[in-house]
Parts: structure tokens; C-alpha cells; sequence
């Protein structure tokens, strides 16, 4: 039993050892915990050792106990050195040296090291000559250095540095005030104690009645007794120069830093004093004091600072341009100027886009004027007004819209407003100036063309409307750009599952072609009065919604929502409809991802191709960086992202990995070479000098079965070329790589609809996870596929199916 117990403690030691890092990285949580554990047992060798000098607590029933703390703090002192101090890794000309003779010699040469050796000086030995006097022991105090590296390791991670940064200051505080009450004690054990009226009368608990008169002098409340004699007078007046001077000083540095932490509020409030009375001065009108003092609130509130841009100034430009990206990404990707245009051109932009905020019933433009600005809706509505009164809604935009364009673009005739735009409720709004567009503009015409067709489009559709009102004397309302009344729009749900299927695929075929003349339709499918599609459809029986895909291509999808009202099927199948796809199944709907083998999307133009693979990337990138391996494994590659961002809301894209994330990075580099190789097969590539084939020495076969046939989309006619569309080939294998469902390990399991039995479909929920309620059994499913059996069953005697067009 021994033996086991003995065996079991060498291996536990002998793993945790394996375990034990080669190098620390200084700002890891293993060093800094590691810091704290050394702090504490510095702060009670700088407590213990003043304390048990002077007062009498040293006892020799208390010394076993003493000295056992004594020594443990030593071992960990040892154990700092020993193990932790040596293995911190290091920056050398902006690398990390990680190798542990290297970092073992940088610790060496450090003014630390010698710190820490000379804190481990044994002059307690001289116990064995003088007895155990706990002054011996002052050596200790010489790690200090650990005690400040601790609490600037602390102040660079922590999420308040604030309350770090006072409770080191409240420890120095502390500290002064035990010394000087050790100070105090010594006196009055010197003099005698009770000898005097201002000696420690030997009342009470010595230590918290010397700790009082310490407390009382340092902060100079006074009261104090009077000195007797001239020691008493120097020990007084030294402990209120203490006070005045290193006390006086602690205490504003506590100041400091609550004003800093509080520094963004102090401003605000300075601005809207400041502001509040200026207005009066001026004598402006009551409302519109109130409107700039809401508009200060209100910016506030949302951006808890009034300088947002001068806090990015002292960034780099690069990552200045990151952080505004990401900060403005999910309003950017929903521009329609920038979805088209080139990526560069975003970047460009971003850092000159200046945000604005309106509040309700503000005008952003006026007709007429001459344009400077324009403008892009972040968040809120804003209403384009026209009309010969100017009370005509002619269009309502939201986030995502650019407007104030027009009197910019230098159309001919046009350098002025063409409409008043207002602010409908609060907006936010990205201003970009004249200069600055143009700026961009000038390097991206594709830009430039898409903006400029769109002002025609405008010019006209104004021009037309003015005419007919001029014509009829009579008001037009337009119809609102973001939301057309006349078609009813797609629910959610569907959308979702046409946005993951192939475009080229049959469900999506068939819906597109409906598109523009078809609308929706919910119908009682017992009156026969709709077509439902044979591919996805929707259905609603008895109370339960369906919702079914099932093709080769597409893939396999079965959901079901038991929980509708049975009432009234139409209304139930509408809100089954309109939920998301997380709100239903996600697991199934993973599913089906899973099973969609080709592209999302054949890009058609190199603009398209860019942009697709760019949002692609994005979302793969994220993926990946969200898997905590990978993030250790790899940090160089999430450095490499700065762009990195949500996905696109609403955009459906749930991409999987195909991979587990440990392969990830060999993974995606076979694929890139599949794509060199693919390119460097054309003919005329292989007469002009391709680098890139020298670099393929690891070039690998396809993964057998892998079903991968990239194909270029044009021949690169030189080397230029040649190298740019190997970087959009190498995207479009990590695009292809992922949506490849049968990559993604190696079991390799049969497409679910090919057997089209129960038992494929239970053991694909087992295999997937899918709960039942979410996966319908196949044989059931079959039920639903043959309509007529399904109506002659009487089983869907009131069913209600749906069929939409597709925005
Ligand atoms: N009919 C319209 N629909 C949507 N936006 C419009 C319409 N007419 C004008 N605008 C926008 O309103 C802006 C007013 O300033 P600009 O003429 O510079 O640019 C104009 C367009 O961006």
C-alpha cells in the first residue's frame, strides 16, 4: 500500500514536471500568480521582522511557529530563483528569446539577480551565536524588486489598473505607519515603559495602541501627548515631517489616480458646464440649449468619451486602420459602394470617416447648398424629403445607406443638394469630406462609376417625379429604398437555408426563377391553390411546422417545430417562418452545411471573387481563432488578421471547419499548393519563369476522395499576373477547402439522403448530435415527399405550405 502511494506521488511529481513550462512569458498567469505567492511572503518578511524585533510576541512558544514561516518564505525565495526567475523569457531586438541557457544568463547579469541572492544571505546563523533575534533575518527585505515587479506585471494585465495602483500605494502607506509605531514602541520599552505621559502606558494590546499613535501623528491629526525629553522631540518631529512630506505625497498619488480613472466624466462635465454657460451668456433660446445639451448627453452616453477620435491618435496609422475597421465593420460590409469595390479603397477610407451624431428632426442637408460632405447611416433612419413643399418622404435610409453624394461626384450641373435629408430619430452618421473622397476616388474608378450611375439614377428619378407632380398638381408619396410595401419579404428562416445552399443547386434554381414574378404564397393546400416546391419547402400539419430540404446537391435538412398553436396553421407556419435559424435547430442546420460539397457562390467577376473570399476568409479566420489550440499554437496568424470581424449579420454564413484546428494550418497549406499547382499546369505559365513552382517542394497529392477540382478562372498571361491569381487561388482553396464536407475528418460518412431509411437518419443524429426534435426520421420525411400519399393519408387534411420569392 506504501509502495502504491510512493509510485503514485513519483509519477504525479514526475508529470507535473513534464508539464512545467520550458520558458514563462513575463505576462503569463502562471508567472504572475507565481509573483504573487513570492509578494506575499516578501510582505510578511517586511511585517514580521520590525514587528518581532520590537514587540514582544517572539515567545518561545510562538518560535516553532515563527520560524516554520521564516522558512518557508526562504524555500519559496529559492524556488523564485531556482526555477521561475530563470526561465522568463526575454526581448532581444524585438524577439523572444526562448531558449533557457539564454534566459538563465539574462537573469544572471540583472541587478535582480543579485538582489535576489543577497536577499537569501544566511545571517540568520547568527542565532546559533546571539539567539533568535528576527533582525537577523533583514536580508530578506532585499527582494523588493520582485514585491514592484509584481505590481507592474499586475498593472499592465489587469482589467482596473486603477485599483492595483492604490493598493500598492495603501500597502507603503501601511507600512510607514508600522514602522513608526515599531519606532514608537522601542522608545517607550527605551524610556521605560509608563515612565512618561507621552511613552506607551503598557495598556491594553501594545501593538494596536502604538499603531493608534502612529496613525494620529502621520496624518498630523496631533493630540498627541506632549515630548518629554529631547528624543521624544526629534522622534516627533521626524514622524510629522514623515507624514507631511512621503504620507502627504501617498495620498496624492491616490488622488491621481482616482482622477484619472475618472478623468473621461470630469471632462464631460467640464464640457457641459462650460457649454451650459456659454448658452446663456449668449442668451440662446431655450430649445435650442436643450438640444445641444441633449446632443452632448446623448454622445456621452453612447461613446463615454467626447474626444473619440483623438483617443486613436496615438496609434500607429496601421493599427489605427484595424481598430477603426473593426470598430465600423458590421456598418462598412453592408455598403453597398464598398461591397463592390476594392478592399483597399475601405481601408483607405475608414480613418476619414468622421462620426456625427443627429438628433430627431435635425436637417443633415438642405437643398440647394452647395456639398461638402456625405454621409453614411451607421445607425438610425434619416429621410430624404422632396416635394415642392419639402414635406415628401421620398426615401427613408437606414443603416448601411450612402447619401449626400450627388453635389460631390462633379456631375455636370449638380455641384448642389438635389434634396433636404433630416434625421428621422437619432442617427449616427459617418461623414466623409469632398477632399477625401475624391482623394479615394481618384485610385478606384469602379468606385467611382457605381456612385456616379447611382446619382443618375437619383437625378432622374427626381426629375420624373417632379414633373408628374408639376404635371397633376397633386403630392406623391415614393416608396421608402429600404423597405418595398409590395413585396412581401422573405422569411427569415428560408432565408437563412438559401443563403447556405449552392446558387447553381435546384432549391435555390427554382426559387430564383420565382423571384420576380411569384409572391408569396400561403395557401391551403387542400384547395390546391399553390405549388410548393419540390425541394425546400415549408409546411405546416396539424400544429407542427416543417421545414424540408432533401437533395443530392443540397443536402439534407428536416425541422420541425412541434410547439406551434394548432389553431390557425397559417398563422403558425408564418411565425415558424420568420424565426432564425438559431432560434429552430442550429445543430441541423449545421447539418446541412455540412452537406453543401461546392462553393457558396461562383464568383463571377475578379471584384466579386475578392470580395466573396474576403467575407469568407473572415468568418474561416474567426473559426479558427476561436478554437483556444489554435490561438496558442499559431498567435502569428491572428496578428496577421487585422480585419477580422463578426460575419456579417443576417448573412447566414455558419461556416464549419472541415478540419480539427490542430490541422488546420497543414491543412490549408496542402490546399494552397493543390492551387499553385493547378495554375502552374498552363501552358503558358510553364514557358515563363515560375517562382512559385521552386517553392513547391512539399507539394502534395489531393487528398484521395477529397472531390477537390480547382479551377482557374482565366489563364495568367505573365509573371505579374501569374502571382496575383495565386493568391486568389490559394483564397479560393481555403474557401473550397471549407465548405468541403467530406475534408473534414477522415471518416467519410454516406450523403444521409442516399439510403433514405431510419436507420441512416438515427445514426446521423447520433453521430451529429441532433436532438429529435430538430432531425425528422427519414421514413417520416418520406410521408411529407409524396404529396398525394400524404393528402390521401389524411394526414395533412389542413396543411398549409409556403412558397417565396427570393430577395
Ligand atoms: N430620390 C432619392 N432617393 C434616395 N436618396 C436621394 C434621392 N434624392 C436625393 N437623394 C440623396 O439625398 C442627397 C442630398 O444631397 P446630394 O444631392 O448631395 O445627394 C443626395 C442623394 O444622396
Amino acid at each position: 500500500m506504501e509502495e502504491d502511494k510512493g509510485i503514485w506521488y513519483c509519477r504525479m511529481s514526475k508529470q507535473l514536471l513534464l508539464s512545467f513550462p520550458r520558458v514563462l512569458d513575463p505576462q503569463s498567469k502562471v508567472y504572475i500568480s507565481w509573483l504573487l505567492i513570492v509578494t506575499l511572503c516578501f510582505v510578511y518578511n517586511a511585517w514580521s521582522i520590525f514587528l518581532r524585533a520590537v514587540f514582544q510576541y517572539q515567545t518561545p512558544e510562538s518560535l516553532p511557529y515563527l520560524l516554520s514561516f521564516d522558512y518557508f518564505s526562504d524555500a519559496i525565495y529559492i524556488i523564485d530563483m531556482v526555477v521561475f526567475k530563470v526561465r522568463v523569457k526575454y526581448l532581444h531586438e524585438g524577439f523572444w528569446v526562448e531558449d533557457l541557457a539564454a534566459t538563465r544568463k539574462n537573469y544572471f547579469k540583472k541587478t535582480m539577480f543579485k538582489m535576489d541572492l543577497l536577499s537569501l544571505f544566511p545571517l540568520d546563523l547568527l542565532y546559533l551565536v546571539y539567539g533568535f533575534n528576527a533582525l537577523f533575518r533583514f536580508p530578506r527585505m532585499l527582494k523588493v524588486q520582485t514585491f514592484w515587479e509584481f505590481f507592474n506585471r499586475m498593472d499592465a494585465v489587469a482589467k482596473s489598473p486603477y485599483v492595483v495602483r492604490i493598493l500598492r500605494t495603501l500597502i507603503y502607506m501601511m507600512y510607514l505607519i508600522h514602522l513608526n509605531a515599531c519606532g514608537y514602541y522601542a522608545m517607550s520599552v527605551w524610556e521605560g515603559i509608563g515612565s512618561n505621559d507621552w511613552v506607551f502606558q503598557g495598556e491594553g494590546n501594545a501593538y494596536i495602541r502604538c499603531m493608534y499613535f502612529a496613525t494620529k501623528t502621520a496624518t498630523s491629526i496631533g493630540k498627541n501627548p506632549k515630548p518629554k525629553n529631547e528624543y521624544e522631540y526629534i522622534f516627533m518631529t521626524f514622524s510629522w515631517l514623515t507624514g507631511v512630506f512621503i504620507f502627504a505625497f501617498l495620498i496624492g498619488q491616490i488622488r491621481d489616480i482616482v482622477a484619472t480613472a475618472t478623468q473621461n466624466t470630469t471632462q464631460y462635465h467640464q464640457v457641459m458646464d462650460q457649454m451650459v454657460r456659454y448658452m446663456r451668456h449668449l442668451n440662446l433660446p431655450e430649445n435650442l440649449q436643450y438640444r445641444v445639451r441633449l446632443w452632448l448627453n446623448h454622445t456621452w452616453e453612447q461613446q463615454k468619451t467626447l474626444h473619440e477620435s483623438k483617443i486613436l491618435d496615438s496609434l500607429p496609422m496601421k493599427m489605427k486602420t484595424d481598430v477603426a475597421i473593426n470598430v465600423h465593420y458590421n456598418t462598412l460590409v453592408k455598403v453597398q459602394l464598398f461591397k463592390n469595390c476594392d478592399k483597399a479603397l475601405l481601408r483607405d477610407l475608414v480613418l476619414k470617416l468622421r462620426p456625427v451624431l443627429f438628433l430627431p428632426g435635425d436637417n443633415i442637408c438642405r437643398k440647394g447648398e452647395l456639398g461638402k460632405e456625405m454621409y453614411i447611416v451607421n445607425k438610425g433612419l434619416v429621410q430624404v424629403m422632396g416635394g415642392e413643399e419639402g414635406d415628401v418622404v421620398l426615401a427613408t435610409l437606414s443603416e448601411g445607406s450612402v447619401f449626400g453624394e450627388i453635389s460631390l461626384l462633379g456631375i455636370p450641373g449638380c455641384n448642389r443638394r438635389t434634396a433636404d435629408v433630416r434625421s428621422k430619430g437619432f442617427s449616427n452618421l459617418f461623414v466623409l469630406g469632398k477632399a477625401d473622397l475624391w482623394d479615394a476616388l481618384e485610385h478606384y474608378p469602379d468606385a467611382q462609376a457605381i456612385l456616379k450611375k447611382k446619382a443618375q439614377t437619383l437625378i432622374k428619378q427626381n426629375e420624373d417625379r417632379e414633373k408628374l407632380a408639376s404635371g397633376s398638381r397633386k403630392k406623391i408619396e415614393a416608396e421608402t429604398i429600404i423597405r418595398d410595401p409590395s413585396r412581401t419579404p422573405t422569411p427569415r428562416l428560408l432565408k437563412t437555408v438559401l443563403e447556405v445552399v449552392h446558387p447553381n443547386s435546384m432549391c435555390a434554381q427554382l426559387f430564383n426563377k420565382k423571384r420576380s414574378s411569384a409572391p408569396v404564397l400561403i395557401g391551403d393546400r387542400s384547395q390546391n391553390n399553390l405549388l410548393p416546391s419540390p425541394r425546400l419547402r415549408a409546411s405546416s400539419v396539424s400544429g407542427v411546422g416543417y421545414l424540408s430540404l432533401n437533395t443530392k446537391q443540397d443536402g439534407f435538412l428536416n425541422l420541425k417545430m412541434p410547439s406551434l398553436s394548432q389553431k390557425d396553421d397559417k398563422v403558425s407556419l408564418e411565425n415558424f417562418l420568420n424565426k432564425t435559424s438559431e432560434d429552430i435547430a442550429p445543430k441541423a442546420i449545421k447539418e446541412l452545411l455540412h452537406r453543401v460539397p461546392t462553393l457558396p457562390h461562383k464568383p463571377s467577376t475578379q471584384s466579386e471573387v475578392i470580395r466573396n473570399l474576403e467575407t469568407e476568409e473572415k468568418v474561416i479566420w474567426e473559426r479558427l481563432c476561436s478554437h483556444e489550440d489554435l490561438i496558442k499554437s499559431s498567435a502569428a496568424s491572428l496578428d496577421e488578421l487585422p480585419m477580422m470581424g463578426k460575419p456579417p449579420t443576417g448573412s447566414g454564413l455558419e461556416l464549419q471547419l472541415p478540419y480539427k484546428p490542430a490541422e488546420a494550418n497543414s491543412c490549408l497549406k496542402t490546399e494552397e499548393k493543390l492551387a499553385r499547382e493547378e495554375m502552374c499546369s498552363h501552358g503558358n505559365l510553364i514557358t515563363s519563369p515560375v517562382t512559385p513552382v521552386d517553392e513547391l517542394v512539399l507539394m502534395g497529392k489531393p487528398p484521395t476522395g477529397s472531390g477537390l477540382k480547382l479551377q482557374l478562372p482565366y489563364k495568367p498571361a505573365d509573371q505579374s499576373e501569374a502571382n496575383s491569381c495565386l493568391k486568389t487561388e490559394e483564397k479560393l482553396a481555403r474557401e473550397e477547402m471549407c465548405s468541403h464536407g467530406n475534408l473534414i475528418t477522415s471518416p467519410v460518412d454516406e450523403p444521409l439522403n442516399n439510403g433514405c431509411n431510419s436507420s441512416n437518419a438515427s445514426s446521423a443524429s447520433e453521430q451529429y448530435n441532433i436532438e429529435e426534435e430538430d432531425f425528422l426520421s427519414f421514413s417520416e420525411y418520406h410521408k411529407y415527399k409524396q404529396l398525394p400519399q400524404l393528402q390521401q393519408s389524411g394526414f395533412c387534411s389542413t396543411g398549409y405550405f409556403f412558397e417565396s420569392e427570393f430577395k
